[in-house]
């Protein structure tokens, strides 16, 4: 095969990252690459550099991670997919190379400090250096690299400046000894040298690998619901749809996940502390959803009919007078959030939601926010399979709407006895504040859906409808 010709790093990645599946710009053209700090983690070959890429569109820069590995002569699978020829070799994502991931093993175990990169074992972790990572399958905003059937190790793709979120989190939480989250084993992080808090580059933690995600356990149990024949005239009128009569009944499953969560909202205002808050903030917080509200039914012009009741629930939410208490809340809580473990519920990935700055994803908020999320997602498990309308199940739409009703409802039960009988706050006796934080939630989601998978938007569209809308 001829060489190709060498060009600088920068100017490849012009071109690549576009087309990463972690790379977050994809609406805008990228006008510029830097290097901002780059650390030789591996001589030789294979070479091992960690990149850290100031990447500007328009007059925004944001920073990302990557690990480029470079090789004389790749393997044709590393070539595929690769950055391109570099002096020196051919760069590609080191992710992909299972001879450089256990580079990041090492590192962790030994606790190694190179250049601006620090790598930290957590408190009484032992760390097998002798395994080598694979990225794991399956969408994600990160990469996580798999290591045997013992760890996983997220490296952020995005950086956002500072600790993050996710990273102190599970480190507050494995230091409480919380069985809902998986132990934290290691992480790095870049030091700027200005004195101000590192930037989390990674965080590896114990694999849950005979685990299972609530997405795929609800989305079962709404399969079977749907090809589970009903009585005709409940069918038509809703009256006596007992979506537990279905063999994959998830209301169990909800009801433990609710009593997870409680668990979790009790150590975080353990670790982080309650402020009670009152009417002022509650205006606030409704003022700010009301703002979100706007800024999304101009762009998204599906939410406009319900714009008006959805503004109802929210100046409801600014009437409440407190005091409330606020805590440190997960803040992007779905069912892709959670694992069933062989002992239980675990929750993952407390960075929040991704289009929230920094000090909004830590900001605190009320544990019935979470709450919210999880019975958004189950509106959604029980609609997304018939939204697409030309692998939804047999019925009208309105028997469709009224079956998925049946089912949200049931787990959303569930989930609520299970959380109140653990100690959280009582979903029945906060309902002005949930029905706000629901309606919030949601209209985040239309901007999500209308954002980055418009088949999706009648998902949550569905949901605000009544079943008797067309
Ligand atoms: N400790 C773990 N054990 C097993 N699977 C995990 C673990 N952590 C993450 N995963 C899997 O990886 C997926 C992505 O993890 P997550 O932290 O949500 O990354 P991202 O922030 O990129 O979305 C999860 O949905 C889950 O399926
Ligand atoms: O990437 P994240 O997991 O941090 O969260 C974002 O993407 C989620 C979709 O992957 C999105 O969740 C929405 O879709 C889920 C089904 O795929 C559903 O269970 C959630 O209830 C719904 O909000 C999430 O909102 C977004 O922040």
């Amino acid at each position: 095969m001829r060489p190709l010709p060498e060009r600088s790093l920068e100017d490849l990645l012009l071109a690549w990252l576009p087309r990463q599946r972690w790379f977050a710009g994809k609406d805008r053209p990228v006008d510029e690459v830097a290097v901002a700090s780059g650390t030789v983690l591996r001589d030789g070959d294979p070479g091992l550099r960690h990149l850290v890429l100031d990447v500007r569109q328009g007059a925004a820069v944001d920073r990302y991670q990557l690990l480029a590995g470079i090789r004389r002569d790749p393997p044709e699978r590393l070539r595929q997919g690769g950055i391109g020829a570099v002096p020196g070799g051919f760069a590609y994502d080191a992710a992909h190379d299972p001879e450089l991931t256990g580079t990041l093993l090492a590192a962790m175990a030994a606790g190694a400090v190179h250049g601006p990169l620090r790598f930290h074992r957590a408190e009484g972790a032992s760390i097998d250096t002798g395994l080598t990572g694979k990225p794991a399958t399956g969408e994600q905003s990160n990469t996580s690299l798999v290591y045997g059937q013992d760890y996983i190790c997220k490296l952020f793709r995005r950086l956002a400046p500072g600790v993050s979120p996710d990273l102190e989190v599970n480190l507050a939480l494995t230091g409480r000894g919380s069985p809902h989250v998986p132990p934290v084993l290691g992480w790095f992080e870049l030091d700027r040298g200005d004195g101000s808090p590192p930037d989390t580059l990674g965080l590896m933690s114990r694999f849950l690998h005979t685990a299972t995600d609530g997405w795929r356990l609800a989305v079962t149990s709404v399969r079977d619901w749907f090809a589970q024949p009903v009585a005709p005239r409940s069918a038509r009128t809703g009256a006596g749809l007992d979506a537990g009569g279905a063999g994959g009944d998830f209301a169990g499953e909800a009801e433990r996940l609710g009593a997870a969560t409680a668990e979790v909202h009790r150590d975080l205002a353990a670790a982080f502390g309650v402020t009670e808050v009152g009417g002022a903030e509650l205006r606030a917080l409704a003022a700010g959803m009301h703002g979100q509200l706007a800024e999304v039914a101009a762009s998204v012009p599906e939410l406009k009919p319900h714009e008006a009741a959805i503004g109802t629930a929210f100046d409801a939410l600014a009437r409440l007078d407190g005091p409330l208490p606020f805590q440190r809340v997960h803040g992007d809580y779905h069912l892709g959030q959670v694992l069933r473990s062989e002992s239980g519920w675990v929750l993952l990935d407390f960075e929040g939601e991704p289009a929230r700055t920094p000090e909004e994803r830590a900001a605190p908020g009320h544990a019935l926010r979470d709450v919210a999320g999880m019975l958004r997602s189950f509106e959604y498990a029980a609609r997304f399979l018939h939204a697409d309308e030309q692998h939804a199940p047999p019925g009208t739409a309105r028997e469709l709407e009224l079956r998925a009703r049946a089912w949200a409802g049931r787990n959303r039960r569930a989930f609520c006895r299970g959380y109140a009988a653990a100690g959280g706050a009582d979903p029945d006796a906060h309902a002005a504040l949930l029905r706000a934080l629901e309606l919030d939630k949601a209209v985040y989601e239309i901007r999500y859906e209308a954002a980055n998978r418009p088949s999706w938007l009648p998902v949550p569209l569905r949901s605000l409808a009544g079943p008797d809308a067309g």
